[in-house]
């Protein structure tokens, strides 16, 4: 029997708020499982762009990463936001280790290649160059990774990656060696029918609902690349996908994706 392991993802929404970010890691340091975290922080990082007088831009939910905006949120993902995320988790006994791919050359990318959109210094992950070996060794020596949304293309240049593609990556990499779980964490309580109805959380969803819901517009910006990551980690052996609350993950509230 392989032993479980918890990969949380938690985004920007969570991150900009200091008090939701600390109820999350006290309600994540209370679980005994093997864990890795990974936060996005893009709401914060389009913030600092602007109060320093960049207009940050997003196409199709991906940001357009020049020189300038790589610096800056290298700066606030790799720096400010994964060391606030590492302080906290050690606060609550847990050991967490702050990486982003190129430490350990935990993962490799590649520059995304200019179609109808030139992305810049936008990352691809290379799916098999998720460094499981040296992920497995960090697990077993009783450390939490935490990973922020910065790879590496291995020649010395840094890449912007999103950060739902980076849980999920980790994710269908260590499947092989655990029992994954993979924990989509955001501000409201699951996939909601009817995105203004809080309460409107939908249980459980099939590939086939998600194309209905998609289609009628009730799942829509955000949520569709999420999902997508989501069913595709599912579909390449990943044990488990959830996608829930970040205030209320040790709560029976969620959502699961189910393969049929
Ligand atoms: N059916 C839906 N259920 C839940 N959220 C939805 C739905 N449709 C659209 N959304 C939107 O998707 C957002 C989540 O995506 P995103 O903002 O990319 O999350 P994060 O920054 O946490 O990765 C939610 O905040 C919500 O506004
Ligand atoms: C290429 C790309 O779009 N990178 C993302 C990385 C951060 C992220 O994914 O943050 P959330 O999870 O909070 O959205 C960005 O810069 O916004």
């Amino acid at each position: 029997m392989q032993e479980v392991l918890k990969i949380f993802k938690i985004g920007g929404g969570i991150i900009d708020d200091a008090a939701q970010l600390q109820q999350f890691l006290r309600e994540l340091a209370k679980l005994d499982n093997k864990i890795m975290l990974v936060h996005g922080g893009g709401k914060g990082a389009s913030q600092m762009l602007q109060d320093l007088g960049i207009e940050p831009r997003m196409v199709q939910g991906r940001r357009i990463t020049d020189a300038a905006t790589l610096d800056i949120v290298t700066m606030f993902y790799a720096g400010k936001t994964n060391k606030q995320v590492v302080a906290g988790l050690q606060q609550y006994g847990v050991n967490a280790l702050g990486l982003s791919g190129a430490d350990g050359n935990g993962i490799r990318a590649s520059k995304r290649p200019v179609k109808e959109i030139d992305y810049g210094f936008v990352g691809d992950i290379d799916e098999q160059s998720v460094n499981t070996e040296l992920l497995q060794r960090l697990l077993t020596a009783g450390l939490t990774p935490v990973f922020c949304a910065i790879t590496h293309d291995g020649n010395g240049q840094l890449l912007n990656t999103n950060a739902d593609t980076i849980a999920s990556s980790l994710a269908r990499a260590l499947s092989p060696f655990y029992q994954v779980e993979l924990h989509f964490c955001f501000e409201k309580d699951g996939v909601l029918a009817d995105v203004a109805d809080e309460a409107s959380v939908i249980p459980q969803i099939t590939p086939g609902q998600y194309q209905e819901l998609k289609a009628s517009g009730a799942i829509a910006a955000g949520m569709v690349p999420k999902l997508d990551n989501a069913f595709a980690a599912l579909e390449a052996g990943v044990e488990r996908v959830v996608i829930e609350n970040a205030l209320k993950i040790n709560q029976p509230v969620k959502t699961i994706l189910c393969r049929s």
